[in-house]
């Protein structure tokens, strides 16, 4: 029986990402995958995907968490993205589950373990909104990665549309964790994300796929940003996008370091941090339900 079989979930989502939460650091130590410390088994992409079902509890991402693996940390989390795919990061994933944890401890500082390394998150000012550290960008081709070496991330060779006529162009790409490519524009509403995304997304040059956003400046140090996402499709927030957007904007010159990021769901402050060259980004989440997962949509999925 899966180990989400009658388990608790809380829906949540920053800035209408979707997110649910399901903390497994109680849980009997083999249904969380192992002994406290020995790590996690991921849940198989199927036991994923029967959650993300209309009858289970529909979402862009599940943040899950395990008992911590590295003395000091509060949990190591996985992150599914609905097509069972896994991803090293999740902005707004981690801005819930900072919350969650924050509310049940009384705690306002905390630090996470993902497969991407440790993550520091902060209670914000205000009630439900917090600070996470993305940590440091990545611009080496092989880090982010691509099939094939550029020198030069701020814009790549990678076009679509009539060759002497682009639709999209020269995107700048970096990693947050997670692969992102950038493509700026003058109006993201102007482009058929939801055609080019799956298209990009696949692309041979991203051999892990990628995450596709427009970008657009649209004011001093204020981006909007639309984003199809990798293993999930046109999502309202995309919170790693943003800070993929923020910092290809600064090292291009279009921005500063700190800028406002509009997208469909809400605004997001990110700061990449001159110091250590970590990025912050700031935002609300919102609780929506809490529930139990029925034990039902695993066995018609045929999941362990
Ligand atoms: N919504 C997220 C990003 C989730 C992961 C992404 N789809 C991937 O596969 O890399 C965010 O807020 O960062």
């Amino acid at each position: 029986m899966s180990a989400l079989a009658n388990h608790p979930f809380v829906k949540m989502n920053g800035l209408g990402n979707e997110i649910v939460v399901v903390d497994l650091r109680g849980a009997p130590a083999q249904r969380a995958g192992g002994a406290p410390g020995a790590g996690a088994a991921p849940l198989s992409p199927a036991e994923v995907r029967a959650v993300a079902r209309p009858e289970g509890a529909p979402f862009d991402q599940m943040m899950v968490l395990y008992p911590p693996r590295t003395p000091g940390t509060d949990a190591f989390v996985r992150i599914y993205n609905s097509d069972g795919s896994e991803a090293g990061a999740c902005g707004n994933g981690m801005r819930c589950v900072a919350d969650v944890v924050f509310a049940a401890t009384g705690k306002t500082a905390l630090t996470f373990e993902t497969r991407a390394g440790l993550l520091n998150a902060w209670k914000g000012a205000e009630p439900l909104v917090s600070t996470v550290d993305m940590g440091a960008p990545r611009f080496g081709w092989r880090d982010i990665p691509l099939a094939e070496e550029f020198r030069d991330t701020r814009a790549i060779e990678l076009q679509i549309g009539p060759i002497d006529a682009p639709v999209l162009h020269s995107p700048s790409v970096v990693s947050m964790g997670n692969p992102h490519a950038v493509f700026w524009v003058d109006d993201v509403m102007a482009h058929d994300l939801g055609r080019f995304g799956p298209m990009l997304e696949n692309h041979p040059i991203f051999p892990d796929r990628a995450n596709i956003s427009l970008a657009a400046v649209t004011g001093p140090d204020h981006l909007t940003v639309r984003t199809w996402e990798r293993g999930v499709g046109l999502t309202r927030a995309c919170g790693s996008a943003a800070c993929a957007a923020a910092v290809s904007a600064a090292r291009t010159g279009r921005t500063g370091r700190r800028v406002r990021v509009t997208l469909p769901g809400g605004d997001l402050v990110i700061d990449w941090r001159e110091r250590d060259d970590h990025v912050l980004m700031t935002g609300p989440v919102e609780y929506e339900r809490e529930g139990r997962f029925d034990p039902a949509l695993f066995a018609a999925a045929s999941v362990p």
